[in-house]
């Protein structure tokens, strides 16, 4: 199903926030009409507002997609207002964390098509990472209809198991969190060195940035490419000699990191 399709049979959207915003906004730039995206959220935006999209206003009886972004903690006052969307030919797309796939089954009825996903925040400039997994009655092609929708927020990936989505989670849904501290803190370094607040600033988010790219762009791993900045007996060696210490390093600690994230994903099962 392409964007055309949902156009004529539209596409509603059961929470419109953030991930929402973002994933409208690439949706729109790549051509899906306005007029087939129904949002329902009691507290609309005034960008949302300002798109052409339906807000809280009549629906469609059989949308091609509903979209739920809610929060896991919103989700039971929030699925009744679509619960008649149940065993339509609509295909249910998820980005909630921890609200499993058999949840949105039981809310819309056995046999339903649902599609759970988990992107991150990077979709607002078209640099996000979702993973999708489908449950036993999702086609090919509703497979297919997702990744071409998240497509528009960044790189789509397929998961094997539902399981896994609690690790990616973890990983790359709560990971811009973890690099935007470390941002922070590279900054916050720096000013405790001397340089000045704003300048401190702009040298963490440019390295950030910059290491980000290249390791997404180069042929090296970014073993190869921390060795390559690393001069012998040089400054690199010595920074890393306290970020690499195997015991109070970052290896232990973002490994504590996703655990803890991984861990609260299986807690939001409920
Ligand atoms: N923010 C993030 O980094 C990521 C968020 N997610 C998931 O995306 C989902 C949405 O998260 P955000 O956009 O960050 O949250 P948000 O709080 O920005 O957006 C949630 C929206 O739901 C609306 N809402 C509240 N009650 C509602 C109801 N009964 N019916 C319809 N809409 C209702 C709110 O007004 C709000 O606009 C969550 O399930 C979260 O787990 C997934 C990956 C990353
Ligand atoms: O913090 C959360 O629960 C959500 C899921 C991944 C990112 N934000």
């Amino acid at each position: 199903m392409g964007f055309e399709d949902i156009s004529r049979r539209g596409l509603v959207m059961l929470g419109c926030g953030k991930m929402g915003s973002a994933m409208l906004e690439g949706w729109l730039k790549r051509g899906l009409d306005p007029a087939a995206v129904h949002v329902i959220d009691p507290h609309p935006s005034d960008w949302l507002r300002a798109q052409g999209v339906s807000v809280n206003a009549a629906l469609p009886d059989a949308p091609a997609v509903l979209m739920i972004a809610v929060k896991p903690q919103m989700m039971q006052a929030a699925l009744p207002q679509v619960a008649g969307f149940g065993g339509g030919g609509t295909l249910v797309l998820s980005v909630a964390a921890g609200t499993p796939i058999a949840a949105y089954e039981a809310a819309f009825g056995a046999g339903t098509r649902v599609v759970r996903s988990m992107p991150n925040t990077p979709a607002a400039v078209g640099k996000g990472i979702t993973a999708i997994i489908g449950n036993g009655a999702a086609t090919a092609a509703d497979l297919d209809t997702a990744e071409s929708l998240l497509s528009a927020i960044g790189q789509v990936v397929r998961l094997e198991t539902e399981d896994q989505i609690d690790a990616v989670t973890g990983v790359s849904g709560s990971g811009p969190a973890y690099i935007f501290y470390m941002i922070d803190a590279l900054a916050a370094a720096g000013e405790a060195e001397g340089l000045p607040p704003a300048l401190a600033m702009q040298l963490a988010k440019a390295t950030v940035a910059g290491a980000g790219a290249l390791a997404e762009q180069a042929g090296e791993t970014p073993e190869q490419l921390r060795i390559n900045v690393t001069s012998p007996n040089g400054t690199t060696q010595a920074g890393l000699g306290v970020l690499m210490d195997a015991g109070t390093g970052l290896m232990p600690l973002m490994r504590a990191t996703v655990a803890a994230a991984t861990r609260r994903s299986r807690e939001l099962r409920g």
